[in-house]
């Protein structure tokens, strides 16, 4: 659908011509209690996505294979659908049609990364950059910058080239760093005086949890009495080590950036982590203790040593020495690497201590917390199930989480660079009533609550970034959920098509 096309669609349906079938329940819509104005002047507003969710054109434009092209062709039964991101929602062909979307919808950013395999074909810089991959992300920025739109750029989010993969097991590997420095100075060099927001990793959690405890992501590595048909790998010993790497990597190339570029470019570097919000399962101090341990494992294993140049001493004393420590001078490098915080939040989860599990397997993060994470206390949710299992709605945890890092890490710069909720892509409603999506107005309107709140009791958040933009490529679960504010139809051309959601932005955002 073209542009024009869009908005026509977005104004009839504005207009309530596209009428919905029924609501669930009249959640709070209300856009005059709650708009841009009710935050601070300047604040950022804007959609995430990531290159091998929305781009395509995998074997197009130059562009040589990363660890995810690997994974969801060689086990397509890993992923739910057994689909594929070669052509996702083909964003490498559409992308002006996408900023005009933003464009439309009045948001201020765009938050994309960078296909690393797009750039250097076989992962390093002796093998020759693309040209045509350049040429792509200098159109996508050119055009954002056209219509207004500020890039945030990230630079990893886990689509290694498959070449480094093969070399020496990526991010395994210290030889990472080198690599990822080198690639990253190309980016630098050929944007940075466009781009004024670097993110360096998205998510070092999910990519080494995801990639090497439990397996669900590429490369799908776990300890085989797992049994969960994993390619290889020690859950006691790789999400640790495959960490350590992503955090050398990241704080070499913020040095590389204030060393050789910030002076002149005047941009902003940071890192995106991701957290739960972690609820003690009662108020026994046992259970509080172990929500503490949670937010360590999943959250202080990245902040503690940017903000302290070493790892949470809960991880220390209970990892012992499968967890690498750093040197004096990686120490100095790490702490402080940053300008900003990218957080994501989506849920949170209820925690109760647990002696070591697993009795009979060896150590390993599954267990070296001492805690259990559930979704339910007494046979009651911890809040409503979205599509994905692992995500319930729990507004307030923004806020609890926001006043935590405000507390504990001397209150950083903040972006919240993902936030969202999805629904099953289910084939068996109508385009109008797949359009209805009051349940993630609902989402929105209650974290952004929740959000306002959190700045006014003193958290330093600048931006909010909805995940996502378009319904896309999800992983593990491909295209069987549905995180759009705006449609893709996978049957007709990937058409666009606003939702519910779309034009309640848009009106939120009107100025
Ligand atoms: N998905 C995560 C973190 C995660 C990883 C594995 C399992 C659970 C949660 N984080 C962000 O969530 C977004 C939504 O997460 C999806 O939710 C449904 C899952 O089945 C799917 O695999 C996951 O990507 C991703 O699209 C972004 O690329 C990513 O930055």
């Amino acid at each position: 659908m073209t542009t024009e096309g869009y908005n026509l669609f977005a104004f009839l349906c504005f207009l309530g011509t596209v009428t919905s079938t029924s609501y669930a329940s009249t959640p709070n819509y209300d856009t005059a209690s709650l708009n841009r104005s009710s935050f601070p002047a300047g604040f950022i507003f804007g959609t995430a996505s990531s290159a091998y969710q929305y781009e395509g054109a995998a074997n197009q434009g130059g562009r040589g294979p990363s660890i995810w092209d690997t994974y969801t062709h060689k086990h397509p039964e890993r992923i739910a659908d057994r689909s594929t991101g070669d052509v996702a929602i083909d964003s490498y062909h559409k992308y002006k049609e996408d900023v005009g979307i933003m464009k439309e919808m009045g948001l201020d950013a765009y938050r994309f990364s960078i296909s690393w395999s797009r750039i250097l074909p076989n992962g390093k810089l002796s093998g020759g950059v693309n040209g045509e991959g350049i040429k792509y992300y200098n159109n996508l920025i050119n055009e954002l910058l056209a219509k207004g739109i500020q890039p945030f750029v990230t630079l990893f989010h886990w689509d290694l080239p498959q070449a480094l993969e093969d070399e020496y097991g990526g991010f395994l590997s210290t030889n990472v760093v080198n690599d990822f420095h080198d690639y990253v100075d190309v980016c630098f060099k050929e944007f940075g005086d466009r781009v004024k927001h670097w993110i360096t990793l998205n998510e070092p959690w999910s990519y080494s949890i995801g990639g090497y405890a439990t397996g669900i992501l590429a490369p799908g590595r776990c300890s085989d009495w797992q049994k969960l048909n994993c390619t290889g790998g020690d859950s006691g010993i790789e999400p640790y080590l495959v960490s350590h790497h992503l955090l050398l990597a990241h704080a070499t190339v913020v040095q590389l950036y204030k060393q050789k570029y910030q002076a002149i470019q005047k941009g902003l570097i940071g890192i995106t982590l991701i957290s739960f919000w972690m609820v003690p399962f009662s108020d026994a101090k046992h259970n509080q203790n172990a929500a503490d341990r949670a937010l360590d494992f999943m959250f202080g294993w990245y902040m503690d040593p940017l903000v302290n140049g070493e790892y949470p001493h809960s991880m220390r004393s209970l990892v012992g020495n499968r967890l690498p420590k750093f040197s004096k001078e990686q120490s100095e490098m790490i702490k402080g690497s940053f300008d900003f915080i990218g957080l994501n939040y989506y849920t949170a989860n209820y925690v109760a201590y647990a002696p070591r599990l697993g009795a009979g397997h060896p150590p390993s993060y599954l267990t070296d917390a001492r805690s259990n994470q559930s979704v339910e206390r007494h046979g009651v949710l911890i809040g409503p199930e979205a599509a994905s299992n692992w995500l319930h709605v729990y507004p307030s945890g923004i806020y609890d989480l926001l006043l935590y890092t405000k507390k504990k890490y001397n209150n950083p710069l903040i972006y919240i660079t993902e936030n969202g909720v999805d629904e099953v892509n289910n084939s068996t409603l109508s385009l109008e009533e797949a359009l209805v999506d009051s349940m993630r107005i609902d989402y929105y309107h209650q974290h952004l609550s929740f959000l306002q709140r959190a700045i006014k009791d003193g958290a330093n958040v600048k931006g909010f970034f909805a995940w996502s933009l378009l319904d896309n490529f999800e992983w593990n679960s491909g295209f069987t959920v549905r995180f759009g504010i705006n449609y893709v139809d996978y049957k007709h051309g990937l058409k666009r098509y606003p939702k519910q959601s779309s034009y309640w932005f848009k009106k939120f955002l009107q100025k």
